[in-house]
């Protein structure tokens, strides 16, 4: 019998950075669930919270609050030993593997080292599993025995996924895994990731800038919007359904490289650390309506719900329904 209950659910989870008047929440009320063996793509631009929504699913920073439960356990009231006994279930594969691997170790004592921190095995049997998991990645098992330096950026990479995967995690978080490796690699650690979710049963969560990527590795894809959920939906025929303006604006040919935060300064003609004064950028209402073409008067006063367009499927705009059928009305 397969288990339909959710791998994580997360529901109304905050971070907040700063204090006083420049507190601002950089991950506000965002719910999302992830069934077992799903990939959830996580799409916005640089700044909208992304690795902080990570990494208060996994705990990495504490949340203001909300609440995450992982296999049923809420890790937000979890102390910090029990955390550490659970880590090995949740793992991180992040953008450069240059500066994730250390230099001066071999990679079979990159992928040992986890093993020996959670306990799982030691001496032969860990041996067998690097091996293993070497083989699983396409490196041969003579890389154990070299060093970080000796690798391309492609080959780096896949030992990074070897150290997160040799522990056998169930949540696998990727944080633009592809980034910082060149076009013609990209595909191949994609490709590799894909193959990996179906020969070890994983969960992903998959950061990404680039929807093309996301669209095709991801089930499901959720654009956030200044710490907030725009839209959830199905990662095929994105374009037909989706419904939020904002991602319709990320679909469309036309895409504009500066930063929400950049182009805030410049309308305003101020610094950008200035516009970092997050009440600009999340006023009442929906934190959208400043670059709405769509925005009316409750959109400036009244914050937008997650509304359920159809299963698997929700948008938080108040205009999703007029906006659906095409009308301006
Ligand atoms: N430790 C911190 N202290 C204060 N502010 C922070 C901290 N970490 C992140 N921020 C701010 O929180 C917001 C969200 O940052 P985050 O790195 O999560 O965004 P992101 O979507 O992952 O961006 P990118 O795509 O550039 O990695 C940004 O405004 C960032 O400046």
């Amino acid at each position: 019998m397969t288990d339909a209950s959710p791998l994580v659910s997360v529901s109304d989870l905050s971070v907040e950075f700063g204090g006083g008047r420049r507190a601002f929440r950089a991950v506000d009320g965002v719910s999302f669930e992830l069934m077992r063996g799903e990939t959830l793509g996580v799409i916005g631009e640089s700044g909208c919270g992304k690795s902080t929504l990570v990494r208060a699913v996994l705990q990495l920073l504490r949340p203001a609050g909300g609440s995450v439960l992982f296999k049923g356990r809420e890790l937000t009231r979890l102390g910090g030993r029990e955390l550490r006994r659970m880590r090995h279930q949740m793992q991180m594969i992040f953008q450069d593997p240059r500066s994730s691997l250390d230099p001066r170790w071999s990679v079979g004592k990159t992928l040992r080292e986890p093993l020996a921190v959670h306990g799982i095995a030691s001496g032969r049997e860990a041996d067998r599993l690097v091996d293993e998991m070497l083989e699983a990645v396409a490196l041969p098992s003579s890389a154990g025995t070299r060093y970080p330096h000796e690798f391309s950026g492609g080959q780096l990479q896949r030992i990074a996924i070897a150290r997160a995967l040799v522990v056998k995690p169930e949540l696998v978080v990727c944080d633009e895994p592809t980034a910082s490796l060149d076009v013609s690699v990209q595909a191949q650690v994609v490709n590799l990731l894909s193959e990996l979710q179906e020969r070890f049963g994983l969960t992903y969560i998959f950061i990404s800038h680039d929807l093309a990527i996301v669209r095709h590795l991801a089930h499901r894809v959720m654009i956030m919007y200044f710490g907030r959920v725009a839209e959830i939906l199905p990662s095929e025929d994105i374009a037909p359904a989706a419904r939020h303006p904002y991602t319709r604006t990320l679909l469309s040919a036309v895409r504009d490289p500066a930063s929400a935060i950049q182009r805030r300064a410049r309308t305003l003609d101020i610094a950008p650390a200035e516009a970092l004064e997050l009440p600009l950028l999340q006023p009442d209402g929906c934190y959208y309506q400043m670059r709405c073409a769509h925005a009316e008067a409750r959109c400036r006063s009244v914050t937008p719900t997650l509304d359920e367009v159809e299963a698997s499927h929700s948008v938080a705009c108040h205009r999703w329904r007029s906006l659906a059928q095409g009308t301006a009305a």
